[in-house]
């Protein structure tokens, strides 16, 4: 059996040196196999940043990616999808829903959805015409206030019961993801393991890639 999941990147919540900020994905890219990069920016209280703030970040990290061969992906915002050309959006339960993303983007662009831990919300994912949908939050993590807590029995579950990818998201880190590696997530969406790693995004990447091999 193939147990393989691939690395989906979340950016850090807040890319106060974009120019530093390219050379570190730059670097976890030159490192091993990822397969998409989110680019989430917050305010430190959670709240949207402005959209400049997103056009600007989009127009120097959507080439690097483009080049890469690795999706990019704009958190929460179907419209500025459309206007970067980014490869498509994630959307959580008080986001814009699949649907009306689906409907802005058209079937070539990729939908995500945040599901929880819930059977229930991917299943309408699902059925709304996600292209994936995300479960977590599976550890304890300081990039978002989370009050939803993810098994790896769900993932098993939904691998065995679906074809629908899955991405499994929260605090994962090299130390601690194989056992959702093994429970077949087909994606680990991680942040701050990647950007504060002490040895810097590559050693992360490639610390990754041996949990992931090894699991
Ligand atoms: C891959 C992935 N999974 C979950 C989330 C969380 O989305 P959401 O619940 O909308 O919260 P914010 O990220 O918008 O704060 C995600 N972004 N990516
Ligand atoms: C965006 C998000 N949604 C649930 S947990 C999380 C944060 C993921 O970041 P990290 O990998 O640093 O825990
Ligand atoms: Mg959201």
């Amino acid at each position: 059996m193939h147990l393989d999941s691939r690395l989906y990147l979340i950016s850090p919540p807040q890319v106060p040196d974009l120019a530093a900020f390219a050379e570190a994905f730059k670097a976890a890219l030159g490192a091993g196999d990822v397969a998409s990069l989110q680019l989430r920016l917050k305010s430190a209280d959670g709240s949207a940043v402005p959209d400049d703030d997103v056009l600007y970040a989009a127009e120097a990290l959507m080439p690097i990616a483009q080049k890469n061969e690795v999706a990019f992906i704009i958190n929460d915002r179907p419209d500025l999808v459309l206007k970067t050309g980014a490869d498509g959006v994630h959307v959580g339960q008080s986001d814009a829903s699949c649907k009306k993303a689906r409907a802005i983007l058209g079937d070539d662009a990729t939908v995500g959805v945040t599901c929880h831990d819930s059977k229930h919300l991917a299943l309408v994912a699902g059925e709304e015409g996600a292209d994936y949908v995300a479960f977590g939050a599976f550890f304890p993590t300081k990039t978002k206030e989370t009050k939803f807590k993810a098994e790896t029995s769900l993932l098993e579950w939904w691998s065995y019961a679906t074809t629908l990818p899955s991405v499994a998201i929260g605090g994962i880190t090299p130390e601690n993801c194989r056992p959702i590696v093994r429970a077949g997530a087909d994606f680990l969406a991680v942040s701050s393991a990647v950007w504060d790693h002490p040895e810097g995004p590559a050693a992360a990447i490639k610390a990754f890639e041996k949990s992931i091999s090894e699991a």
